[in-house]
């Protein structure tokens, strides 16, 4: 017997020197690809270069402690590969773990494109608190089978079902508006324009997404759950900021407090979570879809269609897999296009003659549909180029999604020099790219016209189109895209034909605050009544397909 335990325990023991030695060989081996790749010098081995972000970010308040990160990263870029010479900066968090920031838009591209490099990074399972294991953090053999279920129901020809709730939730908006315009006291001016705007696309989102009212405009708050789930990720964001110092040079007490507040979120996010699946429980069992116009269901409701009219609903997503996915829309595309709008709100604020030409476009547009009797559609409103130039350029300056990240699986082979290893996380830089001047010329400054000027891929002197990625791109690129781009096209064409606004801050006081993906501007706006003379009369949009329609 002792014989057995003794052999048995041999074995163990070779097997995992045998382990040891493969990985210590690995790691030699991953440590000489990576030499090569330059980056800030590490003086303490088993810190690696983590030193450089608890300094900076130690004194930071939660919320700009992210805009510290975005700086520093800035920094280090500009101060280790100047001018985008390689277009790759490696870090080390610790002595194993490396870290290759991308600023390079061709290997970027490489990257986004490449098979083996579709699972997002190993820090987005701080996601999957709020959203669980959906197709923004599946990973890819689980992520190909959600993508191909759900992108049929958000590509551009599903989405003109969504235009009669837009529209209603846009009508709500303009009251509020014209409240505080009306409002003697206020004279038009918002103080923060970010929770109207925050609540609108909630309202939108709720309905559009699974036929749920929040009535966030009317009550005026969003509910807890939205900001329990930001309150989550700037907290999950702290340990990853400050791995060592916040649990060592903080007291017990900030770390118990900090503990108890991510546990009332969290319960906040599970009645969330747990209210989704009632609804689509309800919706499954009344099916009531089935009485319902096609054009008028909700994402919710066509899922659940698809599943229910599938000859084999095993392929198809579970009714727990649709609750997945409800979440992960939620948490997806709400802040990112609250995000979008307050942003080019912000913009055409602050530039009148940006502002004018985009009224202009809106007006002569909206004026040759009365004159053609028609109403404004998905496609037609794709004829406002410059409204699309203004989308585009004010994303390009505020990216809702700074960076993003992925895990590669294998070594992936650059060019003859250069070999990315495998098994490491990639941080692809958007925002550093965007503030590149070699992919687009005077880069600080809001210019939709460039997007007027290089509309094809071949012309780059404005726009680099491959270091353009506010919607990421390759195979993971967002799913909401064209949701986004609608919900923005339509926002702006209905404020722009009623109003004029006037940032009233100092042109860039208002700062983004970064939680990962999220950032949105908080800031005073005037909004004024344009001259009812010079306002067409306005078609409304067209709700129901009808002969005008392309789609
Ligand atoms: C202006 C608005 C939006 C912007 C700028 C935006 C941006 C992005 C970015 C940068 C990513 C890539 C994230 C990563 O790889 O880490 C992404 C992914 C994603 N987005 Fe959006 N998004 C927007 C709106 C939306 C909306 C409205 C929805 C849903 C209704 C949505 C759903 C998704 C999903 C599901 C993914 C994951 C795709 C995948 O991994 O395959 N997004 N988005």
């Amino acid at each position: 017997m002792i014989l057995i335990v003794i052999f048995f325990l041999l074995v163990f023991i070779i097997h995992s020197f045998i382990q040891i030695i493969q990985w210590l060989i690995n790691q030699h081996r991953l440590y000489l690809i990576i030499k090569t790749i330059p980056g800030p010098k590490i003086n303490f081995p088993l810190w690696g270069n983590i030193n450089l972000l608890t300094g900076i970010l130690r004194n930071q308040p939660i919320g700009l402690q992210s805009k510290a990160f975005i700086n520093l990263m800035n920094d280090i870029c500009e101060q280790y590969d100047p001018n985008n010479r390689i277009g790759l900066i490696r870090l080390w968090f610790g002595p194993f773990v490396p870290i290759i920031i991308i600023t390079n838009a061709n290997i970027a591209q490489k990257i986004l494109n490449s098979k083996d490099h579709l699972d997002k990074a190993t820090f987005y399972s701080l996601f999957r608190y709020a959203i669980k294991d959906g197709v923004f953090t599946s990973k890819t053999e689980k992520w190909l089978h959600q993508k191909r279920e759900i992108q049929n129901h958000l590509k551009f020809k599903a989405l003109q079902r969504y235009i009669a709730n837009t529209e209603r939730h846009l009508a709500t908006l303009n009251e509020r508006i014209d409240a505080v315009i009306d409002d003697m006291n206020k004279n038009g001016q918002i103080d923060d324009i970010k929770p109207i705007l925050s609540t609108f696309v909630l309202d939108v989102l709720g309905e559009n997404l699974f036929s749920t009212k929040f009535h966030s405009q009317s009550t005026g708050v969003e509910p807890k759950f939205v900001r329990s789930v930001n309150r989550m990720l700037e907290l999950s964001y702290i340990p990853f900021l400050q791995p060592w110092s916040y649990y060592f040079n903080k007291s017990i007490l900030v770390y118990l407090c900090n503990l108890a507040i991510f546990l009332k979120t969290m319960n906040y996010v599970n009645n969330f979570q747990y209210s989704v699946r009632k609804i689509i429980l309800d919706r499954f069992k009344m099916k009531k879809f089935e009485q319902k116009s096609r054009k008028q269901l909700s994402l919710l409701d066509s899922m659940i269609e698809s599943r229910i009219s599938s000859m084999n609903p095993d392929r198809i997503l579970k009714l727990n897999q649709i609750e997945t996915q409800i979440n992960t829309f939620v948490v997806a595309g709400h802040d990112t296009t609250t995000s979008a709008l307050s942003w080019a709100l912000y913009l055409l604020g602050h530039h009148p003659e940006q502002q004018q030409r985009l009224i202009k476009e809106i007006d002569d547009f909206l004026a040759d549909l009365n004159l053609n009797g028609e109403s404004i559609t998905l496609l037609s409103m794709r004829q406002l180029k410059y409204l699309e130039s203004v989308i585009l350029e004010s994303l390009r300056l505020y990216p809702s999604g700074p960076f993003i990240a992925r895990r590669s699986r294998s070594e992936f082979k650059l060019n003859e020099q250069t070999t990315l290893p495998g098994n490491i996380n990639y941080i692809i830089f958007i925002q550093h790219m965007h503030m590149n001047p070699e992919y687009f010329r005077e880069p600080k400054k809001f210019y939709p016209e460039r997007f007027l000027r290089c509309r094809k891929e071949t012309e780059f002197e404005w726009v680099n189109h491959q270091a353009y990625l506010p919607f990421s791109g390759g195979h993971r690129m967002c799913l909401g895209r064209e949701y986004g781009l609608m919900q923005q096209r339509m926002f702006l064409i209905n404020i722009f034909r009623r109003y004029r606004v006037k940032s009233l801050d100092r042109f860039g006081d208002c700062q983004p605050r970064f939680n990962f993906l999220l950032s949105s501007a908080h800031f005073p706006i005037r909004f004024e009544r344009r001259q009812p003379q010079s306002t067409p009369a306005t078609p409304s949009f067209m709700t129901t397909v009808s002969r005008h329609s392309f789609l």
